[in-house]
């Protein structure tokens, strides 16, 4: 039987593997990948659905299976406890079990809090994800970790739960504003350093995908957090100082293109690579349209402060950097180095 040309995309997906044994699961990336949500649902056995959208009930195809649409909204403001406490509600009101399934579309933040309801409903139902901001795609809808936000910090709360599928549809894209397509380009621009190649200039698809092969590769060798999942904080260490130092005017994916700029200097100024390689850095995220400079009227003493507070620092300044065999955690950074390169920017 042919399937039909309005429900089936002309181009055909590209299929990427999370390799997590008997959780591992597909990542579909292309045009009118959404079409794909029933197969998906049919292929877990799920009998009914609740699908949890920030996004107009007709971006989510029906999943072919009795199912309640529940209006969400993305941002940070409702990525807290009490919307994990009324998604379960709404699970539990509509009759969900341990056998059906949550599906999420929204960005980051929705893939993130119904990931969270979804891992702790029932101590865990399957979840779908249908990311539709860039950096969902990227990044936040594959790999498992999900969070929501307390008064006292960001994703304080959370726990691994891997989703069953992820469908990036490129088409729901197409709404996306340029300040949140700069955001993307911010994760992506950093994953140039950490394995997934040259991509500028190439399809978005091209470079959805290599990302998120990228985040696969690295989760299916470390998926709690325990060594080389570091890599993928390359540039994030200023990434997130300059997001708390600006009170979040910085968009996450525009400050870490700046903390990749400021990787490459600092490794510039430690010897691990060359000025070819430290001027790449700038060319890169400039080629995504990012700035590549600190605020105007960036503190340093401030920054570094924040930088020593970053999770990842155990002890004294740590940063994932490039060097002569690729990225790596260096710890206790002297910090003159940090400040030598921070005077670079
Ligand atoms: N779990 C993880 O591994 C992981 C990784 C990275 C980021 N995150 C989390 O992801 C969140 C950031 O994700 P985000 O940047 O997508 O934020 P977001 O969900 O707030 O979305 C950003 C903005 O884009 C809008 N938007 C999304 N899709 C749209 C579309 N198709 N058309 C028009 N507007 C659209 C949203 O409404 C919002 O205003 C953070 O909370 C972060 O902690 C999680
Ligand atoms: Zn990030």
């Amino acid at each position: 039987m042919h399937p039909s040309p309005t429900e089936r995309p002309a181009v055909e997906p590209v299929g990427i593997e999370v390799a997590l044994g008997e959780r591992a699961y597909p990542v579909l990336i292309g045009p009118g990948v959404r079409h794909r949500l029933p197969d998906e649902v049919a292929r877990l056995g799920a009998r009914r659905v609740v699908v949890v959208s920030a996004r107009p009930p007709r971006w989510t195809p029906d999943p072919g299976v009795p199912h309640r649409v529940v209006p969400a909204r993305d941002g940070e403001h409702d990525k807290n406890l009490s919307t994990v406490e009324q998604l379960c509600r709404e699970f539990a009101d509509f009759g969900l079990t341990r056998s059906d399934a949550v599906v999420s579309c929204g960005g980051g933040t929705t893939t993130d809090v119904v990931g969270l309801a979804a891992g702790l409903y029932h101590r865990g139902v399957a979840v779908i994800h249908l990311p539709t901001s860039l950096l969902a795609q990227v990044d936040a809808s594959v790999g498992g970790k999900t969070a929501v936000n307390l008064p006292e910090g960001k994703n304080l709360v959370g726990v691994y739960w891997q989703p069953r599928a992820v469908l990036c549809d490129t088409e729901h894209l197409d709404t996306l504003p340029g300040r949140e397509w700069r955001n993307g380009y911010g994760e992506i621009a950093r994953a140039h350093f950490i394995g997934a190649g040259d991509l500028r200039g190439r399809p978005v698809a091209t470079q959805i995908a290599a990302c998120v092969a990228l985040k696969a590769r690295v989760v299916a060798a470390d998926e709690r957090d325990s060594g080389l999942r570091h890599i993928l904080n390359y540039g994030h260490t200023l990434g997130h100082a300059l997001e708390r130092a600006t009170d979040f005017r910085l968009r996450h994916g525009e400050a870490v293109g700046i903390g990749t700029v400021f990787a490459g200097r600092l490794a510039g100024v430690l010897g691990r690579v060359d000025a070819d390689r430290v001027a790449e850095h700038h060319e890169v995220v400039a080629g995504y349209g990012l700035d590549t400079a600190l605020p105007a009227g960036s503190d340093h003493d401030r920054l570094v402060t924040l930088m020593r507070r970053d999770k990842k620092a155990t002890a004294g300044l740590s940063f994932v950097l490039d060097g002569p065999g690729g990225a790596d955690l260096v710890t206790d950074v002297p910090e003159s180095a940090v400040r030598a390169a921070l005077a670079r920017m």
